[in-house]
């Protein structure tokens, strides 16, 4: 499938082509070109290592491993390829090492710059966003990292098929293997060297539902991965969410806008449908997982 491509500008996020962005916004995703100062490595690092045991490598890579005992923080998903790193912003603080911290939080940055850039589109009067978004558009929310490694040893699909939550991802890959939903079939998604695929999430696509022109959140899923050469399928991404003890909104387009949802009540049913594991309290605030 060919995506619509922007980069990133002072002023926020440009398309190549004229209509990009409200293309972007039915196809539910589209790839942005990836800041030539954002440094990527520590990332890369980081999803071959943080499964390993701290004694099993070199004494360089060692802050990137020894993440499997981090209750909370590190998922074995039975039904599936991945296991997986997924980490908020204090978390991160605490048991990252800072080239990895300065990569998320770059990210991060690219996604809240997209969820700006669509709102504005949109015409979400900018009063109201940081209500709707739970203030996600200035840094607040949830800022979630994922750091993911699909075993090879699994015979399994990868990752379920799902729909990210919050507003806004932005993924690294550089292996085949994530499809999307288009016309009840699964449509491959290369990916592009030098460009980020960025997802927009459930939590958008309910805020703008009732708008002429609405978000889609992209359904997708990882293939079965075999590894390329020695190296098994890795992929990382920073997650712009609403917080989680709050409410989902939606807006109207004459600007009134309403709660629609508990985040709680929505988590707790994506965790159970997506997983159908033991940590269907994940990402919910108060509940002890
Ligand atoms: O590994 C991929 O290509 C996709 C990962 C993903 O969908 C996620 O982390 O939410
Ligand atoms: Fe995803």
């Amino acid at each position: 499938m060919a995506l619509e491509r922007a980069q990133e500008t002072a002023e926020g996020i440009a398309f190549e082509r004229a209509y990009g962005l409200p293309r972007a916004l039915r196809d539910g995703c589209f790839l942005l070109e990836i800041p030539p100062e954002i440094d990527l490595t520590p990332g890369i690092e980081l999803s071959r290592q943080f499964y390993r045991p701290l004694q099993d490598g070199p004494e360089e890579t060692r802050p990137y491993r020894g993440f499997r005992d981090l209750e909370g923080i590190y998922f074995d998903r039975e039904h599936f390829q991945t296991e997986h790193l997924l980490i908020d912003g204090p978390a991160r603080r605490q048991h990252f090492p800072p080239d990895v911290m300065a990569m998320t939080d770059r990210m991060h940055g690219l996604a809240v710059h997209v969820l700006r850039t669509v709102l504005t589109h949109l015409g979400v009067p900018g009063h109201l966003w940081p209500t709707l978004t739970g203030n996600a558009v200035e840094g607040g929310g949830i800022q979630w990292f994922a750091a993911n490694h699909y075993r090879p040893e699994r015979a399994q699909l990868g990752c379920a098929p799902h729909k990210d939550t919050g507003f806004v991802t932005v993924l690294y890959i550089e292996q085949e293997g994530l499809e999307v939903r288009v016309d009840g079939g699964w449509t491959p998604i290369e990916p592009v060297p030098g460009y980020f695929v960025v997802n927009f999430g459930a939590a958008f696509e309910l805020l703008t539902r009732r708008l002429a022109t609405p978000v889609q959140a992209i359904l997708h899923r990882v293939q079965h991965c075999t590894p390329s050469g020695d190296a098994d399928r890795f992929s990382f991404a920073a997650f712009v969410n609403p917080p989680a003890d709050g409410l989902l909104y939606q807006v109207h387009a004459d600007g009134a806008a309403a709660a629609a949802r508990s985040s709680k009540e929505f988590l707790r049913e994506f965790n159970e449908k997506t997983w159908s594991d033991q940590y269907e309290d994940f990402g919910i605030s108060g509940a002890t997982a």
